[in-house]
């Protein structure tokens, strides 16, 4: 997905764009509506499959939301689904107050979702690559801030061929931050990267949402959730088995201890069947 161009700002919201002010865009104070979502896959051979089962997700503006899940919990499919990269097979989607699927230009402006890879530019230098990234959007942040915010100073002159994994990381977690979008999609964004790094990373995702930013972060690590997240959702078998804060999820799942302990609980209790089979 191209990085957005819209400057986060707590003032702003998608509706005030001049530049793209969405005809049907419905005024509401949650950046993400997902309501009933169905998502069934049906392979020309083979059985179909649920990979989204009746999912709600709301996510407020200038907030970090995560989402937790087992491998094949639908995280991913619920992602690709609110870029408008897949239709629902049922239920409403509504991000930044549009139907993704319609209003597509609009989603390719305002959300940035972090690439998986920049290896089309492996031979440019960070700095470069930063600053090309910020030419393809009109109102984009200022590189060299990406460039310290993300930790990259020393290596603004190195090719993107040259940097170690996490540097690379952090990397493309700034190509998506320098675009400004009003809602910046994050998957793993930590893989791989040790523990100062990851602190940079989380440090500019936090001045991210102080500037009005709003986050949907898929991540398999319990640490960045409690450490990053206001509010969590836990997806098991395409349905979201338990939601709230940190601190509520502990104390309604597994009080006195962990999110670790919250998500065994929760995504065990869903594949054995439900709450009834608790
Ligand atoms: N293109 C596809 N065609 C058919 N089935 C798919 C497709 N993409 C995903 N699935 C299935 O849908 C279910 C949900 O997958 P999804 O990738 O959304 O989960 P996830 O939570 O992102 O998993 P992970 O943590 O492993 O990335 C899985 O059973 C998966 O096999």
């Amino acid at each position: 997905m191209t990085p957005a161009n819209h400057p986060p700002a707590p003032d702003r919201t998608p509706g005030d764009d001049p530049t793209h002010p969405p005809a049907n865009a419905t005024d509401t104070d949650l950046a993400v509506e997902i309501r009933g979502f169905v998502k069934r896959y049906t392979p020309r051979k083979g059985e179909p499959t649920t990979a989204v089962d009746r999912l709600d997700l709301h996510v407020e503006h200038g907030s970090i939301h995560g989402l937790l899940g087992p491998n094949g919990a639908g995280k991913t499919t619920t992602i690709e689904t609110l870029v408008g990269l897949r239709a629902p097979t049922a239920g409403t989607v509504r991000v930044l107050g549009v139907d993704p699927r319609a209003d597509r230009d609009h989603i390719r402006r305002a959300v940035a979702v972090q690439p998986q890879h920049a290896a089309v530019f492996n031979h440019q230098t960070v700095a470069e690559l930063l600053r090309a990234w910020a030419s393809f959007h009109p109102e984009p942040d200022d590189p060299d801030a990406v460039i310290e915010r993300m930790g990259l100073t020393a290596s603004r002159d190195v090719r993107v061929h040259r940097l170690s994994g996490g540097q690379r990381q952090r990397l493309l977690v700034g190509t998506a931050l320098v675009s400004r979008p009003l809602l910046l999609v994050l998957d793993e964004p930590s893989t791989g990267l040790d523990p100062n790094a990851r602190e940079d990373l989380w440090e500019a995702v936090r001045a991210y949402r102080a500037d009005g930013g709003t986050v949907l972060l898929s991540t398999h690590s319990m640490e960045e959730a409690a450490a990053l997240c206001d509010r969590i959702s836990v997806l098991d078998h395409g349905r979201v088995a338990a939601e709230g804060t940190a601190e509520s999820l502990i104390e309604e799942h597994a009080p006195g201890g962990t999110l670790a302990d919250v998500f065994r609980t929760v995504t065990t209790r869903a594949a054995e069947g439900g709450e009834e089979a608790a």
